[in-house]
């Protein structure tokens, strides 16, 4: 599988594969790793990759009668030739739209585009969503990245307190966080609802900014050790240096008429 790498005038890398428009790392200028990708991957067209930043659309996990986290993740990307801004921002965007196979299992005309840009200490994924046919549709969606950690029981997140969520783990609705952060102690996942637009994730040696916009939701993802030795293309003990949190909109799915268009998106910035 090829990829598409961008690199930015100051030094700061991306690398994206257009199975799925996923990017699979993200280095900051002067910087080291922010994505985990798992060692065990495959990168097959039909295959979702493990790691980095899976595009989940038009259907999130399995609420719905679409392939679990739909089908966007596993389909092939047009790219579109990589450019740098006049800021020295290095820029690359993905097109997708329905073809015969998708319209069979979702029966409506789309154009969805993914940009990602990089430069200096930020990574930027934005996907807009256009109802390029004449019947409205609903989806849920969300940018799943999974975030590279040294050690996961040191990393704290911030900014969740007091959000209601679902946890999927226990199957119970309606919970409310009230530490002031979370801390991965085993498999853990859950869909927070209407959570503030800045989440830090920090850790001894650095801290994250994680921005969203357009996205309602998120979602904190770690299989913990007995889930993760159950999914064939996850590296031994990579739970332990990985966590997902996802920027997505689950709670309040997102309605689109026809000639309508909607943005989210997911911004990192690190800070060391
Ligand atoms: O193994 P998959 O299909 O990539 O999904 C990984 C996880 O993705 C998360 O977003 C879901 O909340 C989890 O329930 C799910 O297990």
């Amino acid at each position: 599988m090829e990829f598409i790498h961008l690199r930015a005038a100051d030094g700061a890398t991306a690398k994206i594969s257009p199975l799925g428009a996923h990017v699979c790392s993200w280095i900051p200028a002067q910087g080291s790793e922010q994505l985990f990708l798992s060692q065990k991957t495959e990168f097959k067209e039909g295959v979702a990759i493990r790691g980095g930043i899976p595009v989940i659309f038009p259907q999130f996990a399995s609420l719905g009668s679409l392939p679990k986290h739909g089908f966007a993740r596993t389909a092939l990307w047009q790219a579109d030739t990589p450019f740098l801004q006049e800021d020295g921002a290095a820029v690359v965007e993905f097109h997708l739209k329905e073809n015969i196979a998708r319209l069979t299992i979702w029966p409506y005309v789309f154009q969805a585009t993914l940009r990602v840009q990089v430069l200096a200490r930020q990574l930027q994924v934005t996907l807009t969503v256009h109802n390029s046919g004449d019947t409205a549709f609903h989806f849920t969606s969300a940018l799943h990245t999974y975030l590279a950690v040294s050690d996961v029981s040191q990393a704290r997140l911030l900014g969740l307190q007091n959000c209601s969520y679902r946890d999927s783990v226990l199957a119970q609705d309606n919970c409310l966080e009230q530490d002031a952060y979370v801390q991965i102690n085993g498999e853990t996942d859950r869909i927070y609802r209407d959570v503030p637009e800045l989440l830090h994730l920090e850790q001894p040696h650095q801290r994250l900014e994680i921005r969203q916009q357009g996205f309602s939701d998120a979602v904190v993802w770690n299989p913990g050790p007995d889930a993760a030795v159950k999914l064939p293309d996850f590296e031994f003990g990579g739970e332990q240096k990985m966590v997902c949190v996802e920027a997505a909109a689950i709670s309040q799915p997102i309605h689109l008429a026809p000639g309508a268009h909607w943005s989210g998106s997911q911004l990192l910035q690190c800070e060391y």
